[in-house]
């Protein structure tokens, strides 16, 4: 074989993006116990999501990915024009995704959020730090695209709506609090404490639903199982996360308290993904603070 053919070519920058982005989803898809939510062992509290499907998605998603890490790159800044091509390539995720998926949405919060990531790891890509990419992703996010309805009525615009809560447009607009002050914190925390890898992601999780308004458990629970959702998490945390006993007992209690109101808490879900991403884009030193 001629070693013209033989030689791979490198990826390209928007190329191992994308492959960031989609290991991201599927390991955030295959950690288990996740309370309600599709993990290894079955559906949690969806009768129409599984594993493999969740996979299948997020394979579809990477020619999205791959494009809008190559759009970001080409104009090189935050523009009006850029925020407006994502839209695009975003809704054609969108599209993508539910012709694998057969109209099922598994993955619309984790278009936006990894879309818009993806994209500002590219512009940042000289000196990526987590925090750095998601206050550009806000940027981003902040700029309105003409092409999207204004009145929408998505579950989680009505559930907005209804409650007054900020829901998965408000998080990236603002930053990705619930990724940079709760899980990405939470990670090197319970890392640093010996929790071993798949424990310090599900403490994770668990960080990031102690505050956030996840607009799909207030569609399934409303504000009374987001409540209950919350203060499981934090009960989960306090005993010791899910590396200890005690933690692993309050995690058992959540997930069937989840499972028995029916609610899923698939904003968390898309947004530890993100924090998978971040992590493994801009690991940082050790530090004593444990904060990014
Ligand atoms: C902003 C988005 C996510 C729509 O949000 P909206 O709340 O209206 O929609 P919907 O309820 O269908 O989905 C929201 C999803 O976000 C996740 N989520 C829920 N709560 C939260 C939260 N508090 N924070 C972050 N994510 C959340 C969940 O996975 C949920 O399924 C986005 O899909 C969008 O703008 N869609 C319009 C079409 C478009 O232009 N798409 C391309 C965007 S690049
Ligand atoms: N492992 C996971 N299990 C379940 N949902 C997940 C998981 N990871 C991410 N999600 C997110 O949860 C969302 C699915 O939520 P949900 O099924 O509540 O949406 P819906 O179809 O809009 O509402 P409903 O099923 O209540 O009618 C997806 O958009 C997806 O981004």
């Amino acid at each position: 074989m001629s070693a013209l053919i033989a030689r791979q070519a490198q990826p390209s920058l928007a190329e191992r993006l994308a492959d960031m982005a989609v290991q991201a989803l599927i390991d955030e898809a295959d950690l288990s116990p996740k309370p309600g939510l599709v993990d290894r062992r079955g559906n949690g509290a969806h009768s129409d999501l599984h594993l493999g499907l969740m996979h299948a998605s997020a394979q579809s998603l990477w020619p999205a990915f791959a494009a809008m890490a190559d759009a970001a790159r080409r104009e090189g800044r935050v523009s009006q024009a850029l925020r407006e091509t994502l839209g695009q390539l975003g809704r054609d995720g969108e599209a993508d995704m539910l012709r694998v998926t057969g109209g099922v949405n598994t993955h619309r919060g984790a278009i936006w959020a990894l879309g818009l990531l993806s994209a500002a790891a590219a512009l940042e890509a000289d000196a990526p730090d987590a925090r750095g990419v998601a206050a550009t992703a806000a940027a981003l996010a902040r700029l309105s695209d003409p092409a999207v309805p204004v009145t929408s009525d998505s579950h989680g615009a009505r559930v907005c709506r209804t409650y007054g809560v900020l829901g998965a447009r408000e998080q990236a607009q603002h930053g990705f609090p619930a990724v940079i002050e709760q899980g990405l914190p939470q990670l090197l925390v319970s890392r640093r404490g010996g929790a071993g890898e798949q424990n310090a992601q599900l403490d994770a999780l668990l960080a990031i639903m102690t505050e956030l308004s996840d607009t799909c458990v207030l569609h399934r629970a409303g504000l009374d199982g987001l409540t209950r959702m919350q203060r499981g998490a934090r009960a989960v945390l306090a005993a010791g996360g899910c590396a200890s006993l005690a933690g692993r007992r309050q995690l058992r209690a959540l997930e069937g308290e989840m499972l028995s109101l029916r609610a899923s808490p698939g904003g968390a879900a898309d947004l530890l993904a993100a924090t998978l991403f971040l992590d493994r884009l801009a690991p940082v030193a050790p530090a004593p603070t444990g904060s990014y």
